[in-house]
């Protein structure tokens, strides 16, 4: 059952403490080696291409986020993806403003291209801008709602063979399988930076323990976003709280709250 595998996959998260190697934007690399940390992983932000062989020989997944990306960064990412993929590990991709620029859609694709094992996770505006539909966006934040990006997150599966969790106020996990709807969270959500790249973090933590999908990440920040909401006066006391509450999420609290339903694709 869906509900068990999310629940076990926190569990094993926490008893494994995979490595999470990321190449990541300047604004949420704090917020994301924290939620790496509250959930029970393990994070290393690392640029270099000369000790990128290392690190993903005993990474448990790679995640590429373009956030603040500049053509200095390009060829590393491309380099850590080609050793994510010798290593047989994830590659998480979070288009960062995917569609605000042809910088970001040209490397956005580039990277999907090439990686072997791969899970996109971006909002609405980045998968739609991914796939080369219209897309509304403005910098970093979605215009679009999810739902009028499912018919992207269809082509983006078969175009790369991945996985694609379209994030929102309601996220979608499409695989070549299965549409999997999620309705939690909070609409305080994103007010805090962020937030997104914190899903990706989380996504490629539990592809590390074999959860490849990326619908036990959105299940779990989806929980403790609307139990951490609930404690929170603003957006500030919000992203410290959902620290907390990563740390603090049990099995059966993500199973009673998680509002979840499969769609047969
Ligand atoms: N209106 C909303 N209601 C409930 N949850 C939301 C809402 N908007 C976003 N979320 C949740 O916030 C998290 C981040 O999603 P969002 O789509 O805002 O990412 P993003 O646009 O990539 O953010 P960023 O680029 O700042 O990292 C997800 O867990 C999502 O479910
Ligand atoms: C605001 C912002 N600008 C570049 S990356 C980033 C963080 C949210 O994606
Ligand atoms: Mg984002």
């Amino acid at each position: 059952m869906l509900v068990e595998q999310i629940t076990q996959a926190l569990t094993a998260v926490r008893e494994q403490k995979p490595l999470v190697v990321s190449i990541t934007n300047y604004v949420v690399m704090n917020n994301t080696a924290n939620a790496l940390l509250a959930i029970g992983a393990s994070p290393i932000m690392a640029h270099s291409k000369q000790e990128m062989a290392e690190m993903m020989a005993f990474a448990g997944a790679l995640v590429i986020n373009i956030g603040t990306l500049d053509s200095a960064w390009i060829p590393r990412m491309t380099f850590a993806v080609e050793q994510a993929n010798a290593n047989g590990k994830v590659v998480v991709l979070d288009p960062v403003g995917c569609g605000a620029s042809i910088l970001r859609t040209d490397t956005s694709r580039e990277i999907a291209r090439l990686a072997d094992q791969l899970i996109i996770r971006g909002n609405a505006s980045e998968i739609i801008a991914l796939a080369n539909e219209q897309a509304k966006s403005k910098g970093v934040d979605a215009l679009d709602s999810s739902d009028i990006a499912l018919s992207a997150a269809y082509f983006l599966v078969k175009e790369y063979g991945a996985c694609v969790v379209i994030s929102g106020e309601t996220d979608y996990i499409v695989t070549s399988e299965q549409t999997v709807k999620l309705n939690n969270g909070h609409a305080m959500m994103p007010c805090v930076t962020g937030m997104g790249c914190t899903l990706s973090a989380l996504t490629a933590a539990f592809a590390a323990v074999g959860e490849e999908t990326g619908v036990a990440a959105a299940a779990v920040l989806g929980v403790v976003g609307e139990i951490a909401a609930e404690q929170s006066r603003g957006p500030g006391s919000l992203q410290l709280t959902i620290l907390d509450e990563l740390y603090l999420l049990d099995e059966a609290t993500l199973a009673k709250r998680l509002k979840l339903q499969v769609i047969n694709s």
